[in-house]
């Protein structure tokens, strides 16, 4: 069975707990990932990303709960159309690049040939042909990364897990990458994204999970997670006098330009109505949500306030 044959959801986790010690670092957490879908696996530093994926790929054994690929264990020998790209980077550092992806090529089960013009057309791709003969510890950071992503993506994986493949990268080296996932993506491929950029996940991610001391804070489409805090609101430039409605809160409301928070149930025809038939004069009107980058500091910023408690 490849791992695109998988009954959705390709990803499943139900009350997954882990502890170090005496140290509970994630603790009851659940969540699917369906078959094609782009899932961003977002929270503040140490809430347990890294250590989750490690737990669903079998690196680390749970101490409880179910974490499943394709309906069953993640087994090593499964991992043929699987790509990891994992957050402390590893390739062999004293080969040169171009030997290593078709080394990497090969483990992949892609012929030399593939490998090698594959591998060829990425370096092109990310700017990095000139050092197809160069030994991969002379390359920057950054440069290294590209590399290991060209070799998780290589034989087009059907689900690709990412740890912060866009860390330390330049925005246009960024936006770069971030093509490149997006294209693996609409090949078909199931991703799961860890990120700290809300941009990249406003983006690309169909749905995401927002984790917080090893628990789930937020989880679903982006745009419920929005309207799970804080919500749409309507922005409008208008000439007159607000009413007073129960369709809406007027949340600001100065110099002709206001913003109205919409009561359960009110849509923007209801309150549009409700304006223009008490005169209002509607110059402009826009709905608008709490972006994520938003949403995660209210989240992590409440944590430094239990901190300080
Ligand atoms: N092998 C380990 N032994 C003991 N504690 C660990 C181990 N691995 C991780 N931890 C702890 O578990 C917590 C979660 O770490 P994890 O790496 O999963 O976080 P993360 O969400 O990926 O963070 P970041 O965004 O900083 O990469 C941290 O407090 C970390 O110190």
């Amino acid at each position: 069975m490849t791992l695109g044959d998988a009954v959705e959801p390709l990803v499943h986790i139900k009350n997954f707990r882990m502890d170090f010690g005496e140290t509970t670092v994630v603790k009851d957490l659940s969540f699917d990932v369906r078959a094609g879908e782009t899932f961003g696996f977002l929270g503040s530093n140490g809430s347990g990303k890294t250590t989750t994926l490690r737990a669903l790929l079998g690196i680390y054994q749970p101490t409880a709960g179910t974490l499943h690929i394709g309906g069953k264990v993640f087994e090593p020998r499964d991992g043929a159309r699987l790509g990891y790209l994992p957050e402390e980077r590893g390739l062999y550092k004293k080969e040169a690049v171009l030997d290593v992806m078709v080394y990497f090529g090969r483990l992949k089960g892609l012929t030399k040939h593939k490998a090698r013009t594959w591998s060829q057309t990425y370096l092109e791709r990310v700017g990095l042909a000139d050092k197809a003969a160069v030994r991969l510890d002379k390359l920057s950071g950054g440069q290294q990364q590209k590399v290991q992503l060209g070799v998780t993506i290589m034989n087009d994986p059907d689900l690709l897990i990412l740890d912060e493949p866009t860390k330390g990268f330049d925005p246009v080296n960024r936006r770069l990458l971030m093509d490149i996932i997006e294209e693996q993506k609409l090949a078909g491929a199931t991703v799961i994204m860890v990120t700290h950029q809300m941009e990249e996940v406003e983006r690309l991610c169909d749905r995401v999970i927002l984790l917080k001391d090893g628990t789930s804070r937020a989880y679903g489409t982006v745009a419920e997670v929005q309207d799970q805090f804080g919500g749409t609101m309507y922005r409008l430039g208008y000439e007159g006098v607000l009413p007073a409605s129960d369709l809406y809160d007027v949340v600001r409301d100065a110099d002709g330009q206001a913003e109205l928070a919409p009561a359960a149930g009110a849509d923007e025809t209801a309150v549009l109505r409700e304006l223009i038939g008490a005169g209002v004069a509607v110059r402009s009107f826009a709905t608008a949500r709490a972006s994520l980058e938003e949403i995660f500091i209210q989240v992590y910023g409440e944590q430094h306030e239990m901190a300080e408690v």
